[in-house]
């Protein structure tokens, strides 16, 4: 099912959690919101499922008007990193659970096959008669997600459901809700502040920052394109570089890096620099690496200090560095944030006097 919000406003006392958001969720879709803690994302899920009202604006689920449809009625599926099962209840118990309070119940007949269904599409039929504090983190959030499906929602909300599983666990359980996602095609919206969790699991990203979406698109077009310098930064790796631009050319002063080619107005600016835009050649320069990490067959990456500030960067192929060595610089693109905000790419100096 689509969802549509439209400038939502939510205000607790004096602080503003949400500040007018407007999104459209397409059909089947796999959605993350992202942002830093405190931008708004489980203000806006809890919305969403009904859990929280709003100042002002509306919310529209397959083109329903939400106001005032409560939250047992909107038929979704929620599940929270703290949600916990109900510990006096066996799985089994836990996932009938939003079958038997339904107004309109099914036979325990069908609510036990239902159930049995579900066990075995999160992959743990063997543990129905299990009580939640015998099972594991991985799968107790299996448990949770059946749970959450049992009702057949059309619409389902995850916020941060993976937080409490290590590390292993957590890139496993995601790759399988993913796959779950494209086998039941329900329209998914994910909460996350961990953007390599958003990437690897949703279509599109909203990012969020201070109660706003900045930027919402695809991973490649926020890589590509950040709308704004928070973007810019907080999508994927990259060293931001304050710098001054004159006559159309950024410079990096004191640092010991070659200027750029950008057309922004003068004055302060930032360019975010990703590490394989970063070209770290041998031989005696300002910079030196102050680390060497080779990781099976990629490139090296390094740490490079130029001045206060460390850059990550990467090897050329096949190329190594020692601790400490003496090294020169140079940029190969970045992107640029003017103080006003406007953007622009830069480019080296060099390839444009070529070009
Ligand atoms: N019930 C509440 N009472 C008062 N302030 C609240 C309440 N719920 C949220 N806030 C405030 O609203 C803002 C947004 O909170 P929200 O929980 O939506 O952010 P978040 O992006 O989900 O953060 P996190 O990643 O830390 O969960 C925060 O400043 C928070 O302190």
């Amino acid at each position: 099912m689509s969802v549509d919000v439209q400038d939502i406003v939510r205000r607790f006392g004096t602080t503003a959690a949400l500040k007018g958001v407007s999104l459209s969720v397409r059909e089947g879709e796999f959605l993350a919101l992202l942002g830093p803690s405190g931008s708004g994302k489980t203000t806006l899920l809890r919305i969403l499922a009904g859990l929280e009202g709003s100042d002002s604006g509306t919310v529209h689920i397959a083109g329903q008007d939400m106001t005032g449809v409560p939250a047992r009625e909107r038929n979704i599926g929620v599940v929270f990193q703290h949600y916990a099962l109900f510990r006096h209840m066996t799985v089994f118990d836990n996932v009938a659970f939003g079958l038997r309070v339904r107004r309109q119940r099914p036979s325990s007949a069908e609510i036990a096959a239902r159930v049995r269904r579900l066990l075995e599409l999160v992959q743990v039929p063997e543990l129905e008669r299990r009580y939640p504090d015998q099972i594991s983190g991985g799968q107790r959030q299996r448990v949770a997600l059946a749970r959450a499906l049992a009702i057949e929602p059309r619409l389902l909300l995850l916020d941060e459901p993976f937080g409490a599983l290590d590390a292993l666990v957590r890139k496993e359980v995601r790759r399988w809700v993913r796959s779950l996602h494209d086998s039941l095609g329900i329209t998914t919206i994910l909460v996350t502040h961990d953007q390599e969790e958003a990437m690897e699991m949703a279509d599109r990203i909203a990012v969020m920052q201070g109660g706003r979406i900045v930027q919402l698109d695809a991973v490649g077009a926020l890589l590509r394109d950040p709308a704004t310098a928070f973007v810019a930064g907080f999508i994927g790796e990259a060293t931001r570089l304050p710098c001054q631009v004159r006559n159309g050319v950024a410079h990096f002063d004191p640092l010991p890096v070659l200027p750029l080619q950008v057309a922004l107005p003068d004055g302060p600016a930032a360019a975010f620099v990703r590490p394989a835009e970063i070209s770290v050649r041998h031989g005696a320069g300002t910079a030196s690496v102050r680390l060497c990490r080779t990781e099976g067959e990629g490139p090296a990456r390094l740490i490079v200090q130029a001045g206060d500030i460390m850059l990550d960067a990467l090897a050329n192929p096949g190329e190594s560095f020692e601790k400490g060595e003496s090294c020169r610089l140079s940029i190969r693109g970045s992107h640029v944030f003017a103080e006003s905000g406007e953007r622009a790419q830069g480019v080296p100096l060099a390839e444009v006097m070529v070009g």
